[in-house]
């Protein structure tokens, strides 16, 4: 080997991991300890990307770590999930919903698509197809709930933007309210994932997810400012809404919801939950 080649070698065995996740408020907490916490130095943070394009970094090689919507997981044959960590809900999570002009969801014929989003903009086409029995028009679109219903019946809106829109004269549909009544189970969105043959401390992110936890009142003080809403709110979307710990009930949700993307044709692949280490 040449001198250059193992020069990069050892380069690369220092070199921090690098790590991609989205903005919103529901990823504070778990990159807290790698953006301030105990875990800065180990990391390479990238956090201007919404979570389509996490996925996408991840499956380009860019990062070697990932906060990514969990249908991506069927779509990188290589990907392993970080287990005992997720961006989830048991019943309601606020943060991901359909906003209509006002009518019922039975009644919608068209529905533009968050672009940000790959999890959800799946789960509301099974949400259409499985339980509604319905086949809508579905359209991507950027997340801008104006323009989105100036021309659609219906928008679905994540993260911080489905936190700050106007409701008065609007119907809204909280996703995983939806899911729970037609399945009685809860949902997992993200979660963190790598590719085979990464090196990745596995502890690393449930110690962050404590961490990042530990300092909620500091987190929601920053996104108060910044979304114009009242702590209050944000401390409840946290601590009771967002689950950043998935139960059993949140993992048999998970895999139902492969499933239904399977028969729906919104992956190609269906494989079983394989994680880091297990
Ligand atoms: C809970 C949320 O889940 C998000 C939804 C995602 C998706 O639809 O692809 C991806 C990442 C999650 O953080 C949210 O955005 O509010």
């Amino acid at each position: 080997m040449s001198e250059q080649g193992r020069e990069a070698r050892i380069v690369s065995g220092h070199r921090r991991l690098r790590i991609a996740a989205s903005i919103y408020l529901n990823s504070a907490p778990l990159i807290w300890s790698f953006r301030r916490g105990s875990l800065r130095e180990r990391v390479e943070l990238w956090t201007d990307a919404a979570p389509a394009r996490c996925a996408d970094m991840l499956a380009r090689g860019l990062v070697d770590v990932a906060l990514v919507p969990v249908i991506e997981y069927q779509r990188l044959p290589e990907a392993l999930l970080i287990p005992g960590v997720c961006v989830g809900a048991r019943a309601r999570v606020r943060s991901v919903v359909i906003v209509t002009r006002g009518m019922a969801l039975e009644e919608v014929e068209n529905v533009a698509l968050d672009l940000s989003s790959r999890t959800s903009a799946a789960l509301v086409q099974i949400i259409f197809r499985e339980f509604l029995g319905r086949r809508p028009h579905f359209v991507p679109a950027k997340p801008d709930l104006e323009l989105m219903l100036r021309e659609h019946d219906a928008a679905l809106l994540i993260g911080d933007p489905a936190m700050t829109f106007a409701r008065e004269g609007r119907r809204v549909y909280d996703l995983a309210e939806v899911w729970r009544a037609h399945t009685g189970l809860g949902f997992v969105f993200a979660m963190w994932m790598t590719r085979m043959g990464s090196e990745v401390e596995v502890a690393d992110f449930a110690r962050a997810r404590a961490e990042g936890l530990a300092r909620v009142e500091e987190i929601v003080a920053e996104y108060a400012e910044k979304l114009a809403l009242p702590p209050a709110e944000l401390r409840e979307y946290l601590l009771e809404n967002i689950s950043f710990i998935p139960d059993g009930e949140m993992r048999a949700g998970l895999e139902l919801y492969f499933q239904l993307a399977h028969k729906h044709g919104l992956i190609d692949a269906l494989r079983p939950l394989a994680f880091v280490g297990g």
